[in-house]
């Protein structure tokens, strides 16, 4: 059982700087994702606590102690990679049994930990096999199963999904999170697939160009992201953004496209906000309703029915990109029909010119 704290940690890989400060605290038996768009920093961050790579300033401390000088093989941490990268010429337990035995652990006790192991992750049957007569799904398996043997105070994962096809990735995605329950022990993982971190973590951080954009519960990022990134990274169908002026009549203001453009938004409850000043507004696909009167006139573009729900793609006058609107159950509507797109003003992020969120 560990924490693990990071402490203003610079990683630069000569002119390349890969992380710029971060500092994290991440409470014994968290699961916690990294998360963010390719070349974030996620996998450096990982593979320095892992002490994989060396780092540049700052300092990485697991369980209050200092990591500094300690090397990766003592930190009791095991890593689950992306390629499985299993040794070919052993079978199933010999690879999962190999770092306790390299550890001069007797055989009896390999033996009952790795058959431990493989009863969690439904491996007991195929205890004989060589990794080559394995489907994908089984070889990582067999990867996580290497990691829980030792019985380490950390588990950190690097992308470890990310080979396999939708449906395994969504079976082991719960696997995954039933080994955090049974096992109670810290996880850090890493993925750039942002369903993975909405479900898989108590905490996710989400990273961009080497800083943290910000951290917290998956819902609260969700539903209060602190920036326009944070609001456009978490979230499938993603956010629909859109400039707009705010506009004040009567002590009353609106939020309308472009100074005399229609109205996308009646008096939205934000403080701070003055007649003429330019915001981006952010709405969820979900949070779009179809009007009978009032709301923006629309035409629709694209409807894809996905089954229990469908997404509507329709054009605004005026509006920047196609209007993304997420409607329950089977949605009919040929293209070019007109249509009325109405937006609650409670459901209306609202982001300043350097992409903070106003509300
Ligand atoms: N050994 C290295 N030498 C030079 N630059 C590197 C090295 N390793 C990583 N980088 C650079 O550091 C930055 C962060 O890389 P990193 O692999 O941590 O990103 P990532 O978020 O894990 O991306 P991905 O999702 O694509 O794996 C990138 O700009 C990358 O090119």
């Amino acid at each position: 059982m560990a924490s693990v704290d990071l402490e203003n940690i610079v990683k630069n890989f000569g002119k390349v700087e890969a992380v710029r400060d971060v500092s994290l605290s991440i409470p014994d038996k968290e699961f916690v994702v990294f998360v963010g768009p390719s070349g974030c920093g996620k996998s450096t961050l990982l593979r320095m606590i892992a002490g994989l790579e060396g780092i540049t300033s700052g300092e990485i401390r697991i369980g209050g102690r200092p990591m500094s000088t300690v090397a990766a093989a003592d930190r009791g941490i095991a890593m689950v990679f992306q390629s499985y990268a299993l040794y070919p010429h052993m079978n199933v337990a010999e690879n999962m049994g190999f770092a306790l035995k390299m550890l001069g652990v007797g055989k009896a006790e390999v033996d009952g930990k790795v058959r431990a192991a493989a009863a969690t992750l439904q491996l007991t049957d195929l205890l004989d096999r060589k990794p080559r007569q394995l489907s994908g799904g089984q070889r990582q398996r067999v990867a996580i199963g290497r990691a829980i043997v030792r019985q380490p105070d950390v588990f950190l994962f690097d992308e470890p999904l990310s080979n396999l096809d939708a449906d395994l990735r969504a079976q082991m995605r719960v696997e995954i999170a039933r080994l955090h329950a049974d096992l109670a022990t810290t996880m850090i993982y890493v993925t750039h697939d942002q369903v993975e971190a909405m479900t898989l973590a108590d905490r996710i951080v989400i990273l961009n160009d080497g800083r943290i954009e910000q951290e917290g519960s998956p819902l609260d990022l969700y539903e209060r992201p602190a920036n326009r990134f944070v609001a456009g990274f978490l979230g499938q169908p993603k956010m629909n953004f859109q400039p707009a002026i705010a506009h004040e009549s009567g002590g009353e203001l609106d939020l309308r496209l472009g100074k005399d453009g229609p109205v996308i938004v009646s008096h939205p409850s934000v403080s701070g906000l003055a007649g003429g000043d330019s915001v981006e507004l952010g709405i969820r696909p979900d949070a779009i309703e179809l009007v009978e009167t009032g709301g923006l006139p629309a035409s629709v573009v694209l409807v894809e029915r996905l089954g229990g729900s469908s997404l509507l793609h329709a054009r605004v006058e005026g509006w920047r990109d196609l209007v993304t609107v997420e409607l329950p159950g089977t949605y009919h509507a040929t293209a070019g029909s007109p249509l009325r797109l109405g937006i609650a003003p409670n459901h209306v992020h609202l982001f300043d010119r350097n992409g903070r969120t106003i509300r």
